[in-house]
């Protein structure tokens, strides 16, 4: 890792090429980097020229000084093109997991049918390291299936702390808590972590896959996104399964619409969202009702936040105002972060953090990660394992308003970690 007043002056360069099938078929098999959604995709090929530990607090800065000390000609000018870094930072700022953000030497892109390249050196290496063009892909390493159980909080121990989280809702401590439980297990040492990019790509395409510093999900949500000076974000609370044919999934999605109890938790992340875009934005325009958005394994309730930037700020400006929001820690925020250290018996890690990627100008697309497992522990804590397997652990939880059931909220978890737990199997 690398001090941000060390931080080398860059020279990036952004050309065209021919259109690429399968750009996750040109990322490290065992440490993959990458941001995918539907026909759009941006992947780190080979080493880092410059991977920095990262906080919330100091993002936005030490990015804006890396981009002060680059040179970057980019003939694409596509979202994704040019001088980019992907991030990620923890749900709780006293994880041990740690922030980080890495700018690859060679990033492939593709997006509306037309692909590029980046090539990143730093300014005292006379040329391009890795060679003029696109490396050979990789081939795909054999099949692999994880093994998982229970983690530090089993099905009994969460249903006792959803009735604590009841509890604390009850003496008015706290409105909303949104409460996760864990799963861990190990995968084999050598396994290609790009089949699970690909499997979760393809079976979730209306999500954002990522795959940062060892943490790989399918996540619905976005914390926010920026795109020359348009600011939008996704935000979702309120779950239920989908039905089993098509006249009880149709029950599913009616009942949902109208819960009041799903309403409730819902009415609490899209507040959390505009109120701290506020101060960024113009025009901020969020729905009066949320929509039904349709996944594979569940139906959430959704609203898509619109506005426009009214003070320059970057996407890590607003990641930094608005995680957490209260689709994964609560309302008030403090207070439920406070419950959520009490009630669960686990560092959450990156998991329910903002992952995601920045360019030169600021603009960038992140998530909430969740739906997602981490492989291999971190860049800032390395998790020792037995010989021949690498640990992994997965997390998902449920927001718990003043009439949750300890039982669904169980069963919602369950059907939360099906992505992760199918493409793992
Ligand atoms: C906390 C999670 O989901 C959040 C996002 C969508 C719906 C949620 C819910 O209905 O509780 C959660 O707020 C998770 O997937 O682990």
């Amino acid at each position: 890792m690398i001090e941000p007043s060390r931080l080398p002056p860059l020279v990036v360069e952004t050309r065209p090429i021919d259109p690429v099938a399968d750009p996750v078929s040109y990322a490290d098999p065992l440490h993959p980097l990458a941001w995918l959604r539907r026909d759009e995709a941006i992947v780190g090929v080979g080493p880092a020229v410059i991977e920095l530990s990262l906080d919330a607090a100091t993002a936005a800065t030490q990015w804006r000084e890396v981009v002060g000390r680059s040179q970057i000609d980019d003939t694409v000018g596509m979202p994704g093109s040019g001088l980019i870094a992907f991030g990620i930072l923890p749900f709780d700022p006293r994880s041990s997991a740690g922030g980080h953000l890495v700018i690859p030497r060679t990033i492939v892109g593709t997006r509306q049918g037309r692909s590029w390249i980046t090539r990143v050196r730093r300014a005292d290496e006379p040329t391009w390291v890795d060679g003029a063009g696109l490396p050979p892909a990789i081939p795909y390493g054999p099949h692999w299936s994880a093994t998982v159980g229970p983690g530090a909080l089993d099905p009994e121990g969460y249903q006792h702390a959803v009735r604590a989280g009841v509890s604390a809702i009850a003496s008015g401590r706290v409105q909303k808590v949104v409460l996760a439980r864990d799963l861990v297990g190990t995968v084999p040492a050598a396994a290609d972590l790009r089949r699970l990019v690909r499997a979760l790509a393809s079976n979730y395409p209306d999500t954002w896959t990522f795959a940062v510093d060892g943490l790989i999900g399918a996540s619905p949500e976005t914390l926010v996104t920026v795109q020359t000076g348009t600011v939008t974000a996704r935000v979702l609370a309120g779950t239920i399964a989908r039905g089993a044919d098509a006249e009880s999934d149709a029950s599913a999605s009616a009942a949902l619409a109208i819960s009041g109890k799903d309403r409730d938790e819902h009415r609490f992340a899209v507040a959390s969202v505009t109120e701290a875009l506020e101060h960024f934005t113009s025009d901020l325009d969020a729905p009066s009702a949320p929509h039904l958005l349709e996944l594979p394994n569940l139906w959430h309730l959704a609203t898509d936040v619109v506005g426009h930037l009214s003070n320059g700020a970057s996407s890590l400006d607003l990641v930094r105002a608005l995680h957490p929001t209260a689709a994964v820690a609560g309302t008030p925020t403090d207070a439920a972060i406070d419950l959520i250290r009490e009630l669960e018996p686990f560092d959450r890690g990156r998991y329910a953090g903002p992952v995601g990627w920045v360019d030169a100008h600021g603009d960038g697309e992140w998530a909430i990660a969740l739906r997602c497992a981490q492989l291999g522990g971190t860049s800032s804590g390395r998790v020792p394992h037995a010989t021949g397997t690498i640990p992994v652990v997965a997390h998902a939880g449920a927001g718990i308003v003043a009439e949750s059931d300890p039982e669904s909220e169980l069963l919602e978890t369950r059907v939360k970690f099906r992505p992760i737990v199918d493409a793992l199997a």
